[in-house]
């Protein structure tokens, strides 16, 4: 199911790359004058996470971090989405123990990026509902370019986002408009989500994006590391203590609330509305 991950070193001098995986679903390009390393997830159209995209971007995040990168930014190869939030096809009549693999790997993913020490941005140079949200909401900083969507749709989908996966959420924005979003199932668009917080920076292009997330990463390379690491960490700490202590009973409820009838059945009516806009647009 999962390949064992082919990684292939580069010339020191430029930009070192490694490809991380033999699936190619991410790949990780280190800047070796910065030490920053740039994790791109590659699974066209959309970065639907698929269980293979979930293993991979986290097998990616651990390869950075045993890397000693100087700091970590996420984005996508997608030219109009950065991530489209979970594959809905992995929701829909789904194989149980696939579902439960799934989920386990979006909570690992997630205790990964949030919970690494090292500087973290996410370069979103497209539309982040959902999932998508939740990985850029994980990072310390985001920058993300115009016209673009981004929050959690969850309830749009009659899914609940339990409490770790809206924790990112809450440390960027005031309870009040987190609950209100969360409510509405509102996607902020970039300028909203400048105006309100959820992001730090607009860019005009996706390079740019990368150019200011590794500025900001820059920002630190004053401060001492193990200080830094040791604050952000603990800034982190008990929303990750809770999501640990939940972990287990959390993918149970996610398994029965997928399994409703009536979720299925607005699961399959949310995906015949995604197909029935394609065809409006040929
Ligand atoms: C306390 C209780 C605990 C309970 C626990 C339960 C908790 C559950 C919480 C779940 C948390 C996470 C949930 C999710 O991530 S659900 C996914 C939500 N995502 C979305 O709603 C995004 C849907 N997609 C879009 O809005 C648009 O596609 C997008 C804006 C991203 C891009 O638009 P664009 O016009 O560029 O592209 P298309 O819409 O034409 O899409 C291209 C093709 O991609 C397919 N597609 C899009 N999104 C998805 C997806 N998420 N999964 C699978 N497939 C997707 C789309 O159908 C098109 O496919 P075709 O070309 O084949 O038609």
């Amino acid at each position: 199911m999962f390949s064992p991950r082919v990684v292939s070193l580069v010339p020191r001098t430029g930009p070192r790359r490694f490809m991380s995986t033999a699936s190619k679903l991410t790949t990780v390009e280190v800047n070796d004058k910065t030490g920053i390393a740039t994790l791109t997830m590659c699974r066209p159209p959309v970065n639907g996470q698929n269980l293979e995209l979930l293993l991979d971007i986290k097998s990616s995040i651990k390869e950075i971090e045993n890397d000693s990168s100087r700091g970590l930014i996420i984005t996508s190869a997608s030219p109009k989405v950065f991530c489209a939030g979970l594959d809905i096809l992995e929701m829909h009549k789904p194989d149980q123990q696939r579902l439960r693999a799934v989920w386990t790997e979006l909570q690992n993913v997630w205790c990964a990026l949030y919970g690494i020490s090292m500087p973290t941005a996410a370069a979103i140079n497209g539309h982040a509902p959902a999932g998508g949200c939740l990985l850029a909401t994980a990072c310390e900083y985001r920058v993300m370019v115009p016209d673009c969507r981004i929050g959690l749709n969850e309830t749009q989908l009659g899914i609940i986002a339990p409490k770790w996966l809206v924790s990112g959420f809450l440390n960027i924005l005031p309870k009040r408009v987190a609950e209100r979003a969360l409510t509405q199932s509102r996607l902020f668009t970039t300028d909203e989500a400048l105006q309100e917080g959820l992001i730090d920076e607009i860019a005009n292009s996706k390079e740019e994006a990368v150019e200011k997330c590794a500025a900001f990463i820059g920002t630190f390379s004053k401060v001492n590391p193990v200080a830094r690491a040791l604050t952000k960490l603990q800034f982190r700490a008990e929303n990750l203590r809770q999501f640990h202590k939940e972990r287990e009973q959390d993918v149970e409820n996610f398994l029965s609330l997928v399994n409703r009838p009536e979720v299925q059945k607005g699961i399959g009516a949310y995906l015949e509305g995604l197909k029935k806009k394609k065809a409006n647009k040929q």
